[in-house]
């Protein structure tokens, strides 16, 4: 996809969405317009069930909006199909989510391979790939080991790998931190903040994690379905190593 560099990653205007149980109607998303640029770390903060999640799902073309539109790189995905959509978010977004989802029987390296292989990356490609990935989140020599085996923390960082390896334009992530302890937490964070600001990816995150609030360019804030405030944090773009390896 051809996409002027000022065209932003992600733009949302008028969404809508509710609701149904039974008689009753609840209205989640009360008007929302977001726009998201490549190389920022924006969280969207606010009190719980104020509809963070499902307005990140709506955004992601996970869930469509009652009305409103979503454009994803300029491109309008209201007319898109189911299969068109899926085919837009394989190739441009990345996914994180507070538990890490991975297979049991898979080792850290075959994780993150997996999704190159899903993406129809040519084979010579794959492996450094996937381990330059791992590097980057500071699991090289975890590399071999299945989920049983790795902390909580470790467990997510081979989840961002798996994101960050197909370099992702949008890096969704909801309540990334929140199952970590403070260390595995603040890794966390600077990986996040790392792949906005050297890889170029518009990362959007879900949180209730104030640490966050440190490390992120802008802070969202969304209160009963609109946006209460939408507030630039100051932080300097700096791309923090994890590792002094190579980026994928
Ligand atoms: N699929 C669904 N069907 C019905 N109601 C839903 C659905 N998904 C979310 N809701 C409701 O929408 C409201 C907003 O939920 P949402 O998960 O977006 O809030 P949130 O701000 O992310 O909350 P939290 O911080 O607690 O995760 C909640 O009242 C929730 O019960």
């Amino acid at each position: 996809m051809l996409v002027s560099s000022d065209t932003p990653a992600l733009a949302a205007h008028g969404l809508f969405k509710s609701y149904s149980s039974g008689d009753s109607r609840m209205d989640i998303l009360k008007g929302i317009d977001l726009t998201a640029r490549c190389g920022e770390l924006t969280l969207l903060m606010g009190p719980s069930g104020s509809g963070k999640s499902t307005l990140m799902a709506v955004l992601a073309g996970l869930s469509r909006p009652d009305r409103g539109r979503v454009d994803i790189l300029g491109q309008p995905t209201g007319c898109l199909g189911d299969d068109e959509l899926t085919a837009i978010r394989l190739r441009h977004c990345g996914f994180i989510f507070q538990s890490p989802n991975l297979f049991g029987a898979l080792d850290a390296l075959d994780q993150v391979r997996l999704v190159l292989q899903m993406t129809g990356t040519p084979a010579a490609e794959i492996e450094a790939r996937a381990r330059r990935a791992l590097t980057e989140v500071g699991l090289a020599d975890r590399a071999h080991l299945k989920p049983a085996a790795l902390s909580g923390g470790e467990k997510q960082r081979v989840a961002i790998a798996r994101a960050l390896v197909k370099r992702p334009t949008l890096l969704f992530a909801d309540e990334p931190t929140s199952a970590l302890d403070r260390y595995n937490g603040d890794m966390v964070t600077l990986i996040l903040r790392r792949i906005a600001h050297l890889h170029r990816a518009a990362v959007l995150c879900v949180t209730h994690d104030s640490r966050l609030i440190a490390h992120a360019d802008r802070v969202v804030t969304i209160e009963d379905g609109r946006i209460l405030s939408d507030e630039r944090t100051g932080c300097a773009p700096s791309p923090d190593r994890v590792s002094d390896n190579a980026a994928p």
